[in-house]
């Protein structure tokens, strides 16, 4: 399984990280047991996967400097002058590793989120992998939505198995969208009742 090719939007590197991993699992384990596949109304009640997964935005948002916009008159933005028909891209990535923001910003942490009203959906400043504002993901939801039920289904129903040297890795490639640098490719061996598998 070649989790790279569809997980455009996510970096799963710090997530399978072994106790960030066995965390999550626990939760799906609890939450979903081990009967069914993981469904949509089950994100709500996975507390701490939900903040695994506003950790691995804040450090690797997939599209790290948002999509570059002209702008349409002169303004001044925290004192500097910004002139016309200028191209301003927001370093979001950049801003999820601020020190002046994040205490141990390089610290993958999920547990900072825990019973934090800060999200991904635009209204918090500090994080907007998604964007803000008039010109945010237009998919924002269904993308949001995507990622949490294809990354917890993928955790719960197949016990991972990558390559140590893969798992340590967590540098990227830049561009539009960020890419890691190592493919994440490795095996997948399902965890769940095999009649389940056969549907
Ligand atoms: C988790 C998955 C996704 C991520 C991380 C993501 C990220 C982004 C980001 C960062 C922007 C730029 C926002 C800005 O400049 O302020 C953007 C724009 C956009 N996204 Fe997404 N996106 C995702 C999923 C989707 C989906 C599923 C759709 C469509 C169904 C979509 C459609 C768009 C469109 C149309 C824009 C341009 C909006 C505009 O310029 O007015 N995105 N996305």
């Amino acid at each position: 399984m070649d989790l790279d090719e569809e997980g455009d939007c996510i970096s799963l590197e710090d997530l399978m990280r072994t106790h960030v991993y066995r965390k999550v699992v626990a939760e799906l384990d609890q939450v979903v047991v081990k009967y069914r596949f993981v469904e949509d109304s089950d994100i709500a009640n996975l507390h701490y996967f939900q903040a695994v997964i506003k950790a691995v935005l804040r450090l690797h948002p997939a599209v790290p400097l948002l999509v570059p916009r002209p702008t349409n008159e002169a303004c001044q933005i925290q004192g500097y002058n910004v002139s016309k028909h200028c191209i301003v891209y927001v370093n979001v990535w950049g801003m999820g590793r601020d020190p002046k923001v994040w205490d141990n910003p390089l610290e993958f942490k999920p547990e900072r989120f825990i019973g934090s009203s800060i999200d991904v959906l635009g209204q918090n400043y500090n994080l907007l992998p998604l964007g803000a504002g008039r010109r945010y993901c237009a998919g924002m939801l269904l993308g949001h939505r995507m990622v949490h039920l294809y990354v917890a289904s993928l955790l719960h129903a197949f016990e991972r198995d990558f390559p140590r040297e893969v798992l340590k890795d967590s540098s990227e490639i830049g561009g539009i969208a960020l890419k890691k640098t190592l493919r994440l490719v490795g095996t997948a061996k399902p965890r769940l009742a095999e009649s389940l598998y056969r549907k």
